[in-house]
């Protein structure tokens, strides 16, 4: 199969939250909004509880990646898991830890094989994962440790969330608040910056990406009166990135570049901290944002949000995000 003309392969999640829901959702939404095909990793016989318990009428069909296209027309496209998945709504279950860590590696392993041409992830809980032994800190840093194992050399993958309005990165990401300011390293921010800087190129196709840059003190420090990190490390790391050809700017002050008139001179924030990058983001657009792994040889998506256990089971669950996620695989893939 051409990659192209591949399907896209969609994870389970946490089949406790609200992945199975926005799923069935979106594939009933297939047509309204043009999603290109896809099929899903899960356990056939949970999707159609899910389903029935919902009152969603899909039509389910069991069956292998390279019937998924021609299957996907008139029935959601489920390879089986070789698992029996509890996935009780709101309740995540050890037990189904193994099911959603396995559909995360099958759905690599079909990118790479040429099953699929792009992944897509619905949330997983890195609480329950965490408890259930799982050494990763979320999707982003495992798909580096898969890309290392597919294709060998040594694999950093960066996280950005994106909109049409707004793109984000944070420069660390699943680390406690206190230990950012040891990891924001030069090196950090540069190779942080050229992955973006490249991607944004390639799979964007934004010809020279602008990439503004957060400070992490307040007001950016105030020329190192409210803390040193911008003279001693971001501001060099930009002055490297500009040195190297891409362009640049910042260390800007965080709290007061995410109105519109600062958003429209930039293609891309990139922020020391998780929270810095993500609550503007999902402030403005968090039912339609989608988060992009960049830096690794193929194309990972996954909605903005998490597994919402508050809502799972109640039928109220928002698809919009997947479906995004869904659209920008096809188009960047
Ligand atoms: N890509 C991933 O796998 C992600 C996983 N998570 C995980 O999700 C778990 C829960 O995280 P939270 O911080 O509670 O964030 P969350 O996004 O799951 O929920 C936050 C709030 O937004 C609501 N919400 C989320 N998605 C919604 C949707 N599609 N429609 C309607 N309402 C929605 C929830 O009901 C909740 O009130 C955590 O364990 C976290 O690790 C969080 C973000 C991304
Ligand atoms: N807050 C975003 C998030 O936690 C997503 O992480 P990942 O599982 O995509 O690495």
């Amino acid at each position: 199969m051409t990659k192209t003309a591949a399907p896209l392969v969609v994870t389970q999640g946490d089949p406790s939250g609200i992945g199975p829901e926005i799923l069935l959702k979106a594939y009933l939404a297939r047509d309204d909004y043009g999603l290109p095909p896809f099929f899903l990793l899960a356990d056939p016989a949970h999707i159609a509880r899910v389903a029935g318990e919902l009152q969603l009428d899909v039509k389910i069909e069991a069956t292998a990646p390279d019937k998924a296209c021609k299957t996907f027309a008139h029935a959601l496209p489920i390879v089986s898991l070789d698992y029996d998945v509890r996935g009780f709504p709101g309740r995540p279950d050890p037990a189904d830890a193994a099911s959603t860590i396995s559909a995360i590696e099958r759905a690599v392993a079909c990118v790479v094989k040429g099953d699929a041409r792009a992944l897509v992830t619905n949330p997983i809980s890195k609480s329950a994962l965490y408890d259930a032994g799982f050494a990763h800190p979320g999707h982003t840093e495992f798909l580096a440790t898969l890309a290392h194992r597919h294709y060998g050399g040594a694999r950093r993958a960066v996280m950005m969330i994106w909109a049409e309005e707004l793109a984000v990165v944070p420069i660390t990401i699943h680390i406690p608040l206190s230990d950012a300011p040891k990891r924001l390293t030069r090196d950090l921010i540069v190779e942080t910056g050229e992955i973006a800087a490249r991607d944004l190129a390639a799979r964007f196709h934004i010809e020279k990406p602008r990439l503004a840059f957060a400070g992490l003190n307040p007001h950016a420090g105030e020329n190192g009166a409210l803390g040193r990190e911008e003279i001693d490390v971001i501001a060099p790391a930009i002055a490297t990135l500009r040195a190297r050809g891409v362009e640049a700017s910042g260390p800007h002050p965080a709290d007061t570049m995410f109105h519109a008139a600062a958003r429209a001179t930039y293609d891309v924030a990139l922020c020391p901290t998780h929270d810095q990058a993500l609550i503007p983001i999902k402030t403005l657009a968090f039912e339609r944002g989608v988060n992009v792994t960049l830096g690794l040889p193929f194309v990972r998506t996954s909605p903005d949000h998490g597994t919402a256990f508050d809502i799972a089971g109640r039928g109220v669950a928002d698809p919009r995000s997947l479906i995004e996620a869904i659209r920008l695989a096809g188009r960047i893939s």
